[in-house]
């Protein structure tokens, strides 16, 4: 969770930078917000898994490794969303 509002922290930053406005700013807030709500659905199926389950289990293992490749498929998707907004700013 940390590292994930480190990068909002730096795409706010880019976007105030670069002055993004109207739908790009609402597809960034909305991109943010999918990553950090991944993130705290993963974060509450953890601890939820470790109370019930603290020994070895595959559906345990099966659970927490669905909801991390959730959070995984979210922040591929804000890095392709980073890629479309700020690549060619930044490569220029
Ligand atoms: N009770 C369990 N039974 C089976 N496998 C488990 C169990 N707990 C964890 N694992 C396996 O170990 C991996 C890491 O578990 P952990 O609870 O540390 O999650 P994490 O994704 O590393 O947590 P964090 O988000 O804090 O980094 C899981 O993805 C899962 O494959």
């Amino acid at each position: 969770m940390k590292v994930h509002l480190v990068a909002a922290c730096g795409a706010f930053g880019l976007a105030w930078q670069y002055e993004l406005h109207g739908i790009e700013l609402g597809v960034l807030f909305l991109t943010i917000a999918g990553v950090l709500t991944a993130e705290l659905f993963n974060t509450a199926l953890e601890a939820v898994v470790d109370r019930i389950s603290p020994e070895f289990h595959p559906l345990a293992k099966l659970a927490k490794d669905i909801a991390a490749g959730a959070v995984l498929i979210q922040a591929i998707a804000a890095l392709g969303v980073g890629y479309v907004l700020f690549g060619d700013k930044l490569l220029k």
